[in-house]
């Protein structure tokens, strides 16, 4: 430091406006400098902190982290920086020891350098900053990139997975699938006549009725490998690795009838006068270019021509012919 400007002031001024905790202990570990921010934040005045071991100054115990970092430093003269994701706060100190404040226990940076003094003694710089403030604001960023991972990925109206999720899954599931060379099975399911319920119940009521369907279906899934999503309006898209086919099509049937279950009064939808779902099923063992979705989508095409309020199955090894019947 250029000795004229350090002149100009008083460095002991200076340590103790510092806006981070300094102490200096020496080989024994004894305390020898210990300036206003460590006294304000542990609330131990100087003249009780020096000339004390460093560990028995505070009345609550210092983390053994702590004291292994500052023996290896005293030992071996190496500097050690303490992460501060594994020892957040491993001193007692604390932010608001103010009068009428609640205290909470600090987050702290703490790096332990090595000094000589200027009569030769090996000494310990112990520097100390808060790093409350960064630790809040890094776990304030990630619940916000959770909410917006949440966000980006659920059906608003429904709480369910949304098209976005299922298209990334459904692409994860087939190739996993193929690879293990497990059966997947892929449910369509689309809410009948429902364009009529619109027109005769209104909007609002129609976007409650796609709201009960669909946790009418989410209540049926019980694995965490199986997702239900909203497709698309009033469609529906149920994504379950590993069921053999007898087993998929019975699941299809409990879906039909889980919607059924609710009886909700539907006029427009004859003969049952209550809401009721169509479901297109197609499982099997994906191989090359097997598309589960687009013969899942004819399944339910099916089910619709066939009178509704059922649920077709098309195994992926059955012939085109099938498709066409
Ligand atoms: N309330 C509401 N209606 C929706 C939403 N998304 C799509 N719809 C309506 O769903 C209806 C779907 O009608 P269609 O595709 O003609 O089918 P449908 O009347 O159910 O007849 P089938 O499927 O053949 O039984 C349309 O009237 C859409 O406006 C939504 O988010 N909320």
């Amino acid at each position: 430091m250029n000795t004229l400007s350090a002149k100009r002031f008083d460095m002991e001024d200076i340590f103790n406006s510092l806006n981070l905790g300094v102490c200096v202990v020496d080989a024994d570990s004894k305390v020898l400098l210990w300036n206003n921010w460590i006294a304000k934040h542990s609330d131990i005045k100087e003249t009780d902190a020096l000339n004390r071991q460093f560990e028995n100054v505070f009345s609550e115990s210092v983390s053994p982290a702590f004291l292994t970092a500052l023996k290896n430093t005293l030992t071996h003269r190496l500097p050690v920086v303490l992460s501060t994701a594994l020892h957040r706060t491993p001193l007692p100190l604390y932010n608001g020891c103010e009068a009428n404040q609640q205290q909470t226990r600090m987050y702290q940076s703490i790096t332990i350098t090595p000094i000589q003094s200027q009569l030769n003694e090996s000494c310990c710089l112990i520097q100390i900053t808060d790093s409350s403030t960064s630790i809040k604001r890094e776990k304030m960023l990630r619940s916000h990139s959770e909410i917006l991972k949440k966000e980006a990925t659920t059906d608003s109206l429904t709480d369910i997975c949304n098209r976005r999720f299922f298209d990334a899954h459904y692409e994860m599931a087939v190739a996993e699938a193929k690879r293990q060379k497990h059966p997947l099975s892929i449910f369509m399911v689309d809410i009948d006549f429902f364009k009529s319920y619109n027109d005769y119940y209104g909007h609002i009521a129609g976007d409650n009725a796609i709201k009960q369907v669909a946790s009418a279906l989410k209540s049926q899934l019980s694995r965490a490998t199986d997702i239900v999503a909203r497709y698309g309006g009033e469609e529906f898209v149920l994504v379950m690795p590993h069921l053999p086919q007898k087993v998929a099509e019975q699941f299809a049937e409990k879906l039909r009838s889980a919607v059924f279950n609710l009886a909700m009064p539907h006029i427009k939808s004859r003969p049952f006068n209550q809401i009721t779902i169509s479901v297109g099923l197609c499982t099997g063992i994906p191989e090359n270019d097997d598309n589960l979705l687009n013969k899942a989508d004819a399944a339910l095409y099916q089910a619709k021509l066939k009178g509704r309020n059922r649920c077709i199955c098309l195994p992926l090894c059955e012939t085109e012919e099938y498709l066409e019947q």
